[in-house]
């Protein structure tokens, strides 16, 4: 039902780049995540799937702390990446947001130059020491993102005036200007066009070589595309986590096989 195929490597011989031990998180009083534990593989695009308001967006904030700008919100147990508790005191959550970068549903371009939005970040945590080296670094991101030959002639425009695939990509060039070891998507094509979500996909794939990528989809099909291993979500519960291809073809939770086959969603 699902095309699974696309360039594999055997990714269960990867290093856990993420473990999520005990994860609740709460909104007041509302429980958003229940008791969730997964390991996420580096150089791995993870895609979590579920329902809507399952909790999907919810986990997928907690890896970069972006849980932290709300008020109401409270997580609870341990998230460690590379064995270290990034909700440890000591941790500083805008130089965690630099190492875990995160590309929203809807692009948000800073009402800046190109140039000026892929350096805001480098600039901000000091990753250049000149002009030159500052060049190289807003090149090679908007290489990496797949943009360079469209906009090295117009480096000094407005981020805001690109096509909305641009945009995007240009935010995928904004978070890997930090050199990031996560990349963090929240639904990255459900504002484009099918051409501009085919580019970012085969991004998201050639990606994959430098970092871990989770993606949140609503999309199945994208899921199948893009993913070596899949989260499903519901009602707040990890139910069911493991290759994408197992996921897809023979999944283990009655739960899982209904949403896949269309019953619940
Ligand atoms: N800022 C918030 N304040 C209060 N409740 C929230 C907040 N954000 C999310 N929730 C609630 O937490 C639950 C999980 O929401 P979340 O957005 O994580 O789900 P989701 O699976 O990403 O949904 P969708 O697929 O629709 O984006 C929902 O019941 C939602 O209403």
């Amino acid at each position: 039902m699902y095309d699974t195929t696309r360039p594999e490597m055997n990714v269960d011989q990867l290093h856990t780049k993420i473990s999520a031990r005990n994860v609740q998180v709460f909104y007041g009083t509302k429980q958003a995540i229940k008791d969730l534990n997964v390991e996420i593989q580096d150089k791995t695009v993870t895609a979590f799937i579920g329902p809507s308001g399952c909790g999907k967006s919810t986990f997928l904030r907690c890896i970069n702390r972006m849980n932290d700008t709300i008020d109401s919100a409270r997580v609870e147990g341990e998230i460690m990446m590379d064995g270290s508790n990034i909700y440890d005191r000591g941790v500083d959550p805008v130089q965690l947001r630099a190492k875990v970068g995160m590309v929203f549903q809807k692009p948000n371009p800073f009402p800046k130059s190109i140039y000026d939005n892929v350096a805001y970040g480098p600039k901000i945590h000091g990753l250049a020491r000149n002009k030159a080296e500052m060049d190289e670094i807003v090149e090679t991101a908007l290489r990496g993102a797949a943009l360079w030959t469209e906009v090295k002639d117009r480096l000094q425009e407005s981020g805001t005036g690109l096509s909305g695939g641009q945009q995007q990509r240009l935010c995928i060039a904004r978070a890997v200007a930090t050199a990031p070891e996560v990349l963090l998507m929240d639904e990255p094509c459900s504002a484009l066009d099918p051409i501009a979500t085919s580019q970012v996909e085969e991004l998201i794939e050639q990606l994959r070589s430098q970092f871990s990528v989770v993606i949140v989809t609503h999309s199945m099909q994208q899921a199948a595309r893009v993913s070596q291993k899949t989260a499903f979500f519901h009602l707040g519960n990890l139910v069911e986590y493991g290759d994408t291809d197992d996921i897809f073809t023979r999944p283990q939770d009655s739960r899982t096989e209904a949403y896949i086959s269309g019953r619940i969603g």
